[in-house]
């Protein structure tokens, strides 16, 4: 990401159904409401008006209820729905005035699209509704064939290529639908509540096995979706949409740290903020020391400098080598060891700044700072179990009770 070009730009995007879009277009810009315009024109204002850009690699998700105007925006983005006004940029190249055959050729060969429904052909089998988009492209039969099957093993069905998709469940005709965009080798996927028709355990398997693709191929992914907790899940930024306009737009932990209104507010009220809050959000930084350079005097002032009953020590890579604690050092002081070595405890609890909260939430229970290490194993900081227990204090008093007692019970030694 960064400050790169955006993948997709969307400049005050409008879609007006009915007969008379003019009229009604004016009324809107009039400041016109979807009530007012409807009651004046009998149309209806499905998009109102909506700008944004998503960046390259970026799994961006539209959130509303039904009816808010997700599938037309997402549908207005590779004109399957005509805008009414308004401009769509895909890499600079504004889409919403190409020529019918450029149209067709970003279809195929650059945003792919995922449905709700799956929408394979039955009686194609797996592996020829995987080359379809290939298929229709005019594309020769051997190199089709050999980029469905290598994408068909992306999505870990193989073994299913020569099959009908009534023999395969619905969270395997999903990766049908998946592997389908994928052997485009399109850049931009657009998804329409794609795991909607998927059983909950089914549809939180799709959720992980997309970010799992994700970070491999680094696609950018427009994803509509009507569930907060998979939008929160999923994206790495969520736009909340209402009346055909966005009312918010941002990261998860955003949405549910800095709401900007009572709608989103309320759609936060049962949102766990532990599975949204990543442990960044509460990490200390703190500064370490480097293991040999230290006497056990020297960390025991370091400690009480810091105001702090614990510090990890690094290793030269800045990895953490293990934790000390002040009274340990007190008592090999008293003993007359300087060795901090002798006092280093080699186990401690440990997660990455990426992690959510409640993943981390279990280590708490060893009393310890949790030691948070950045993509490279380095000591970023630290999360301290009293912050844990405070940033989910919005947690149902159930899910506070049990951390409770899980902490009373858990036994020191055990660290993960
Ligand atoms: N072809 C159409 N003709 C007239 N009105 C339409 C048409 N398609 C959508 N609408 C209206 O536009 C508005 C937005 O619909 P849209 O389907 O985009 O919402 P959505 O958020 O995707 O809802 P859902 O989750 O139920 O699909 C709704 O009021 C809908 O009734």
């Amino acid at each position: 990401m960064g400050s790169s070009e955006p993948k997709i730009r969307v400049e005050s995007l409008v879609k007006i159904f009915g007969k008379k879009p003019r009229s009604a277009l004016e009324l809107f810009r009039a400041g016109g409401t979807c009530e007012s315009i409807l009651e004046q024109t009998g149309d209806v204002l499905g998009v109102a008006g909506v700008s944004f850009a998503i960046q390259p690699g970026e799994l961006f998700v539209i959130m509303g209820l039904s009816g808010s105007g997700k599938s037309t925006l997402l549908r207005c983005l590779n004109r399957l729905i005509e805008p009414t006004s308004g401009t769509v940029y895909l890499d600079g190249e504004d889409i919403t005035h190409a020529e019918p055959d450029r149209l067709r050729d970003i279809r195929r060969t650059k945003m792919a699209m995922v449905f709700q429904k799956f929408a394979l052909f039955p009686h194609l089998t797996v592996a020829e509704n995987a080359e379809y988009g290939l298929t229709v492209r005019g594309m020769a039969a051997r190199e089709r064939r050999r980029r469905a099957l290598e994408t068909l093993e992306v999505v870990g069905l193989s073994q299913w290529a020569d099959r009908l998709p009534a023999e395969l469940s619905g969270g395997m005709q999903q990766r049908v639908g998946l592997a389908r965009a994928l052997a485009t080798e399109a850049d931009v996927l657009l998804m329409d509540e794609a795991f909607g028709a998927l059983d909950p355990l089914i549809r939180r398997d799709m959720q992980a096995e997309l970010l799992r693709l994700q970070s491999e191929l680094h696609k950018t992914i427009v994803f509509v979706s009507h569930d907060i907790h998979e939008a929160l899940k999923i994206g790495d930024r969520v736009a909340v949409m209402q009346a055909g306009a966005f009312e918010q737009v941002g990261t998860p932990e955003e949405l549910v740290t800095h709401p900007v209104n009572d709608y989103i507010r309320d759609f936060m009220l049962d949102v766990n903020r532990a599975q949204v809050l990543k442990t960044g959000s509460i990490v200390r930084i703190v500064q370490p020391i480097v293991l040999g350079e230290s006497s056990v005097r020297e960390a025991l002032e370091h400690l009480q400098d810091c105001d702090r009953q614990q510090t990890y020590l690094v290793d030269s890579t800045g990895r953490p080598a293990g934790i000390v604690e002040a009274r340990a050092l007190a008592a090999a002081l008293a003993g007359g060891c300087e060795d901090i070595r002798t006092v280093l405890r080699a186990e401690f609890p440990q997660a990455t700044a990426s992690a959510s909260i409640e993943e981390v939430a279990h280590l708490g229970r060893f009393g310890l700072p949790v030691a948070i290490v950045d993509e490279s194993g380095q000591l970023a900081g630290v999360v301290d179990p009293a912050d844990i227990l405070g940033s989910i204090g919005r947690l149902s008093q159930r899910a506070v009770a049990e951390e409770i007692a899980a902490v009373a019970a858990a036994k020191p030694q055990a660290i993960i």
